[in-house]
């Protein structure tokens, strides 16, 4: 029985996300996780929140019954290489975005099981948005306990790899784009004199309102810009604004350039 329930190796914005989210939450207790990172900043954080830091990314493995590989696709080749032995027979957990099971595989060998998942940072307040892929070597067992991590931060979702790359587009990336509406929002608010506290309290209510109505109600999306466009009205004004400036193409376009962003990692 490994000493760890789960490793890290890289501990950086997405990974600590998931991290600080499942202690937060209860889902994993501080003694059941250790971190390996280069950084001695990322090391830092994961030791304040009481977790084991290793020397070595090979320790780390030999210590964890699963091991998330938490590093940038460009650092990946270099990480693997240097724990490729310690990961033999172990249960690999990648969220690095755009690389397929087949590039993981041959760069860690046969023997180690995979699982990529595309998670994204509102699982550091348990909000997170989690894309496990179905086309997996785990085992049953080690599938169900990954989910059962993911569903304590958030919501779960199980796709084919093929759709990977999409699910980076959506919602891998996609808190970046709400933060730029919602910075947008206040900034034309802003621009029409509301104080800027008061302008970002406004907008992010209004994201998290409009988003918890429609997952609770069965209200369709157009139905809802329907409700709130009234007739020769204020809202219709800004609609048109907006579609004069290709926000819905702009938006779709978004999904588009990330999905095949990721497809080319
Ligand atoms: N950020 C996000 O919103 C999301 C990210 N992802 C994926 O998650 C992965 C990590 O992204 P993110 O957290 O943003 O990246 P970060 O750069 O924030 O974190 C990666 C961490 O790993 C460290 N690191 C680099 N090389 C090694 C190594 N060989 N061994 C151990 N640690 C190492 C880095 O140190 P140093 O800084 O010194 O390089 C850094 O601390 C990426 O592959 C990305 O595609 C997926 C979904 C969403
Ligand atoms: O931009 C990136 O590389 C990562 C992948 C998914 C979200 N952010």
């Amino acid at each position: 029985m490994a000493k760890y329930k789960i490793g890290f190796i890289g501990c950086g914005n997405m990974s600590g996300a998931i991290l600080k989210g499942a202690l937060d939450g209860g889902v994993l207790k501080a003694a059941e996780v250790a971190v390996y990172d280069i950084s001695p900043v990322a090391n830092e954080k994961a030791a304040s929140w009481g977790v084991a830091t290793k020397d070595s990314s090979s320790a780390l493995c030999q210590e964890s019954e699963m091991v998330v590989l938490g590093v940038k696709p460009q650092q990946a080749p270099e990480m693997l290489a240097a724990c490729k032995e310690a990961l033999e027979d172990k249960a690999a957990l990648s969220i690095v975005a755009g690389i397929t099971v087949e590039r993981l595989q041959a760069m860690m060998g046969d023997n180690t099981r995979i699982l990529r998942v595309m998670p994204n940072t509102p699982a550091m307040v348990k909000e997170g948005a989690t894309v496990l892929c179905s086309d997996s070597t785990f085992t049953k067992q080690e599938q169900a306990l990954a989910e059962a991590i993911f569903k304590g931060i958030g919501s779960v979702e199980w796709v084919p790899e093929k759709l990977m790359d999409v699910a980076c587009g959506l919602s891998g990336g996609g808190p970046a784009y709400v933060a730029l509406f919602i910075e947008a929002l206040a900034d034309g608010a802003v621009k029409q004199g509301l104080p800027r506290a008061q302008a970002y309290s406004l907008a992010q209510q209004t994201c998290l309102g409009s988003a918890k109505m429609l997952m609770e109600t069965d209200i369709h999306p157009g139905a809802l810009k329907d409700m709130v466009t009234s007739p020769g009205g204020t809202t219709i004004e800004g609609i048109e604004a907006l579609e004069r400036g290709g926000f819905r193409f702009a938006v779709m376009d978004c999904i588009k350039a990330a999905s095949e962003k990721s497809k080319k990692l």
